[in-house]
């Protein structure tokens, strides 16, 4: 793997590449364009099949329950199941409040809905602590990369040293108090679950809460307008999340698929219910068991959709390594160990390709 010096000078040369003026898709759709500029064109093999795969829905588990010890020991067979077999499911009765989810989703649409120029002086792109932040366009690596048909908006959460309020957006002016709510929530969330997943493999129930002790948060929320010729493009490419766990949230809309085996299957939108993925880390950690699924988002002719992700991450100086009691001789240990933030720098730096990054660390 590249040093990690390597992958911020080019994290750096993507800052650069960033600022040359190529209009934001939002543009692209507000202009009317008939087609699809060439960038965002994929080659024949690698664009999303017409129509939409079959629904087969993602698991659905309930959350509600958890004080009595049998639904707790039912709910974690499961939680362990979805990750083993998916890496992939949704939760209900996470326990956010769902007029705070709503609220969330009002502020989101609300940024987008100001004017571009507005937007770019709230949350100029800049480098942030260990990403690019800002709202724009991202993973435009070389003159050769495929843009995705999506803009987003970027910036950390926490901990309070990387969150840098001061360049969250100002309109509307709930934002900042809305996203600190969920933030709080999201991490309590986040906390219940890493707890539950120690447990369904086997681990003390704090052992990848405390590798993610004072851990980052970063935001992004996808923004992807509609698109005249939607077969031709992706909305994000095929990816694994690089971080321990992701929680995501969707505006009703259609559009984000999973992979299972050589499949892509839609995700049926659930009112009320949040997505979990695994990401690689926890797939390292896991030694394999829990899988972080490769996804992607397609778009489409005539809605606008929203993602809204919560990715986190342990400390830069966190090692990523298999837990030593899921390693024995029948169970060699399948990834090099890597540093969490070399392994998300160097993830960030080059386009999204698969399960690439984590592939990568396989141990021959
Ligand atoms: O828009 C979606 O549903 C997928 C978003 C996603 O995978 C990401 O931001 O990493
Ligand atoms: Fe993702």
């Amino acid at each position: 793997m590249d040093s990690s010096s390597a992958a911020m000078d080019a994290l750096l040369k993507q800052f650069e590449r960033l600022q040359r003026p190529i209009d934001l898709v939002q543009t692209l759709h507000e202009s009317q364009v008939k087609e699809v500029p060439a960038r965002y064109i994929l080659p024949s093999n690698r664009r999303p099949s017409r129509p939409l795969q079959v629904q087969q829905a993602l698991p659905v588990i309930d959350l509600a329950g958890l004080e009595d010890i049998d639904q707790r020991f039912k709910t974690v067979r499961q939680l362990a199941q979805a990750s083993q077999e998916w890496g992939f499911f949704q939760i209900i009765n996470h326990g956010i409040p769902l007029s705070l989810l709503e609220s969330v989703k009002r502020v989101s649409q609300d940024f987008f809905d100001l004017p571009l120029e507005e937007k770019r002086k709230q949350c100029p792109v800049r480098p942030g602590t260990n990403m690019l932040e800002g709202y724009g366009r991202f993973f435009d690596i070389s003159d050769d990369t495929v843009l995705d048909w999506v803009d987003a908006l970027v910036h950390y959460i926490f901990p309070q040293w990387a969150k840098a309020v001061e360049h969250w957006p100002k309109t509307p002016s709930t934002y900042r108090e809305t996203y600190e709510k969920y933030g709080e929530e999201v991490m309590g969330l986040i906390e219940k679950l890493l707890g539950l997943l120690s447990e369904g493999l086997g681990l003390d129930p704090n052992y990848i809460q405390i590798l993610n002790k004072e851990p980052l948060v970063e935001l992004r929320i996808n923004y992807y307008p509609p698109c005249p010729q939607p077969d031709m493009v992706n909305g994000l490419k095929p990816h694994s999340d690089p971080n321990m766990l992701t929680v995501l949230l969707d505006d009703g809309v259609e559009g984000l698929q999973v992979r299972k085996d050589e499949d892509w299957l839609t995700v049926p939108p659930v009112p009320g219910a949040l997505i979990i993925n695994i990401g690689d880390m926890l797939q390292i950690i896991s030694n394999g068991k829990y899988k972080s699924a490769e996804h992607r988002a397609v778009v489409n002719t005539n809605q606008n959709r929203m993602s809204i992700v919560m990715f986190l991450s342990p400390q830069d100086d966190v090692l990523i390594d298999a837990a030593p009691e899921l390693i024995d001789e029948g169970h060699p240990s399948l990834y090099k160990a890597v540093k969490a933030g070399v392994y998300g720098t160097v993830y960030m730096s080059k386009d999204l390709r698969g399960k690439g990054a984590v592939n990568d660390l396989l141990i021959e």
